[in-house]
Formats: C-alpha cells, structure tokens, sequence
C-alpha cells in the first residue's frame, strides 16, 4: 500500500488519522463464507495485449497486490488493475480471489461498490480490472490539515450516506466486508467532491444464519470489540467500522488507536473513546449521537446501516447536500424504502453489557500476549486492577497461531 503517512497529532487519544499498514489474509483454508461460484469469463490471453499499464506510480499496494491505473487499449478508458498472487506464504489462494471477484459480481447493480469490468488469469497472478475511482481514497482527506482539504460535516453527511447506502446493500445481500476503513472507500473525484466507491472485498465473508462466523480478521484500529474476544461475527461488525470512519471523517483523530496494536486492542475491547474532542464539540450534537449509536461493544446493541440512513443527523441533509455527483436518485429510493425498526435510544452501561450473553471461552484460545499496563489511557490503581483482568481475558480469548513475539515480527496489522 501507499507508504505510511507521518503523524499529525501526537498526543494520546487525539492521535491522527494514519495509513494502517494492509491485513494479511488469513491462510486458514478451512475458512468459511467464501463464495465460489463466478459467472465473468476469465480471460488468458495476455493481459498487456489489452491494456496498457500507466508508468509511474501504482494507485495501491496490499500485500498480496498492487494496483495500477491502466487504459483499455480498444475503447481508451481508464481502469484500475489490481495484480493478485494466487500463491500466497506457499499456499494456493486462487479461491480466495474467486470469492471476491463473486462478491463484486453480486454487488454489480450498487453505485456505492466498484464495479468489475473484466479479470484476467496468468500462471501466479489473477488481474481484476476495476472501475477507476480517479479520487483516491477517502484516507487522503481525513489526514488532511483541518482548515485545508479536510471533509466538511455537510460533505462527511454526504458521503457517510453513500457509505450507508453501499454497506446497506450488501448487508441486505448477506455480505460482509470487514474491513472498511478511510484506505478502502475511495472517490470518484476528489476535487470538486465525487461519489464514494467501496473496494477491497479481499476479507469479506457470507455470513448466513445456520452458520456462525468467527475469525480474527481485520486492521487493528478499525476491528470491533466482538472480533477481539472471538465472538460471533455479523453484519454489526461493520457498523462498528462505520462508526469509527465517521469519527474520523469528521474530526481527523483515529478514536480507538494507541502507541501500539495492544493499547489499540485494549481501547476498543474498554470502549476508550472520547467525546470530548474540540473537533467534536464544534459539531450537530446529531453527529456525535450517530456515532455513538455504532461505537457499542455489544453488536445487537448497534444501529443497522438501514436505521443510520433514517438517523436524525443524515435526516437533516437539505435535498441540494442529498443530490450524488452522479445522479442515483432511482438508486436512493429504491434502498431508502426498505422499512426498518428506529435504532436503540439509550447507549448501554458497562454493567448492562456484562449482563449479555457471553459465550463459551474457546479452549483452543491459547496465548502468549502480554499486554503493558502504563501504555494505557486509564491510571488510577483500581483501573490498573480492572485492565489487568481485562488484559488477562483479551489474552485467553486471542488465537494467535504463532508465539506473540513471532507475531510482532510479522509485518503489517493483520490480526492473527
Ligand atoms: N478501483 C480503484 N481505483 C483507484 N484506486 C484503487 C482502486 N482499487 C484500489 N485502489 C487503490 O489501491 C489500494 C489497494 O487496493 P485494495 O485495498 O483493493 O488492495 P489489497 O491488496 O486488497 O489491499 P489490502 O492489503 O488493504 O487488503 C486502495 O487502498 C486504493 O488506494
């Protein structure tokens, strides 16, 4: 991916926006919710016939990827063509690419997802030809110096919607992305504004409801608390990342980041977020509520993607700040009329989560992670006893599937 940006703000708890370096998939092969059906034809022949590649720089790199803008060579349009290795640490992850190509495929009548327009096979690598999203991401803004080409709150409004709209089609499809952040919503221009386009389904899942999906996944500042504690994974689990982009759409601060993965795991699995930002404060008091609506450990508790397009502070957009770049007016109707209860009112106590049902601790969760007690916001003695408890069970619950400190050795965030 694109180099790491350096940081904006240094002190804790108003740490700025920085670029996650990629997740690494997993390469667990028994992995359910992969899709593995396709119906776009792979193609053979060289891809270089086709396309010409754009010197200079690639748009993004993963780990496994990289992206480059391209033009067909037969119509002169521009595409993203994102290059992915099928063989990936030794291991042949071809179905996982034919996953994504699936879910971009059932994602093919959403304006609010990337849309495919081609995929070409060679003998270690799969090409997707991608709708070119000529805005960059999303990342670029939130980074942005406040007073200079960062989000309004009329414009996060405007594109949190389309976010909402995008994540409410797939949620309604079944799918989950799991790992939205500022890096994978992207723009179609940057200046004047476009529509967002979401990409990267590399960690998406199907979840169904006979099958219960649990797996350790995700970019650690974005990740909810149930992924943490190996919980049930469900379409929640993105409106807890929705609520973090909001955060940071608006304000430029990562809510849950700490100075390193273990402080972030240990802010997120607290709920250690503060509403008391400067940046928050000069807000609609409706924004911070619709934040605070996702940012909630339990994910019954959370609103819905349909519920936060009915949210007071989306509600208040005037019908000029509601019109797309493009016009996708069919499009909002037809997603807006789906009915759905109002979104919970009260935000839960910590003792009323304790309450909830907590699932059986998996044995096989076994590992070495020692959390350091001083990196963490909270400082008092009775906090510290409490956080060593939590640490404790954060630990028990990890299944890292190597030694701790072979994991830090890994580079990237992908949570093992
Ligand atoms: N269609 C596109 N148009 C323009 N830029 C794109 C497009 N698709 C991807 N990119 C750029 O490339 C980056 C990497 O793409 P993507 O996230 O799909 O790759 P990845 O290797 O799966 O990444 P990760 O390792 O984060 O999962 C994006 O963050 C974005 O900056």
């Amino acid at each position: 991916m694109i180099p790491e940006c350096p940081r904006v703000g240094e002190s804790r708890g108003r740490t700025r926006v920085q670029h996650s370096p990629a997740p690494e998939p997993r390469q667990d092969r028994s992995v359910s919710g992969l899709l593995s059906e396709i119906k776009t034809t792979i193609h053979t022949e060289c891809f270089n016939d086709h396309y010409t590649i754009i010197p200079g720089k690639e748009l993004g790199r993963g780990k496994f990827a990289v992206v480059r803008k391209c033009v067909e060579k037969c119509t002169g349009h521009d595409y993203a063509a994102k290059f992915m290795r099928k063989r990936r640490k030794g291991q042949d992850c071809r179905m996982e690419i034919i996953h994504e190509i699936a879910v971009l495929e059932l994602a093919t009548t959403s304006p609010r997802v990337v849309s495919l327009h081609q995929v070409y096979e060679m003998a270690s690598e799969m090409v997707l030809v991608l709708e070119f999203a000529a805005g960059g991401e999303i990342f670029n803004q939130c980074v942005s110096d406040r007073e200079d080409g960062a989000f309004t709150e009329k414009d996060v409004k405007r594109l949190m919607k389309q976010i909402l709209e995008g994540v409410a089609f797939l949620h309604q499809n079944n799918i989950v992305h799991l790992d939205l952040k500022p890096q994978n919503i992207l723009l179609t221009s940057s200046s004047p504004l476009g529509d967002i386009k979401i990409v990267d389904f590399g960690l998406s899942r199907m979840v169904c409801n006979h099958q219960e999906l649990r797996e350790i996944m995700g970019t650690p500042e974005y990740v909810a608390p149930e992924i943490l504690n190996y919980e049930p994974i469900s379409t929640a689990t993105d409106m807890w990342s929705i609520g973090v982009l909001a955060y940071m759409m608006l304000t430029g601060i990562s809510p849950f980041v700490g100075e390193d993965k273990q402080e972030t795991f240990l802010n997120i699995s607290q709920l250690n977020v503060s509403y008391t930002e400067e940046e928050l404060q000069q807000l609609d008091q409706a924004a911070l509520s619709f934040i605070q609506t996702l940012l909630r450990k339990r994910p019954q508790d959370r609103a819905t993607a349909q519920q936060c397009l009915k949210h007071p502070w989306l509600q208040s957009l005037d019908s000029q700040e509601g019109q797309t770049a493009e016009n996708q007016e069919a499009y909002h109707t037809a997603s807006s009329s789906n009915s759905s209860p109002e979104p919970p009112s009260s935000i839960t106590t910590p003792e009323e989560e304790e309450e909830g049902e907590e699932g059986p601790v998996t044995e096989e969760l076994i590992v070495m992670a020692a959390y350091t007690l001083g990196q963490c916001r909270q400082s008092s003695t009775s906090e510290k006893e409490a956080l060593a408890a939590e640490q404790k069970a954060i630990s028990k619950r990890f299944k890292f599937e190597e030694p701790y400190s072979a994991l830090q050795e890994v580079p990237g965030e992908f949570i093992y």
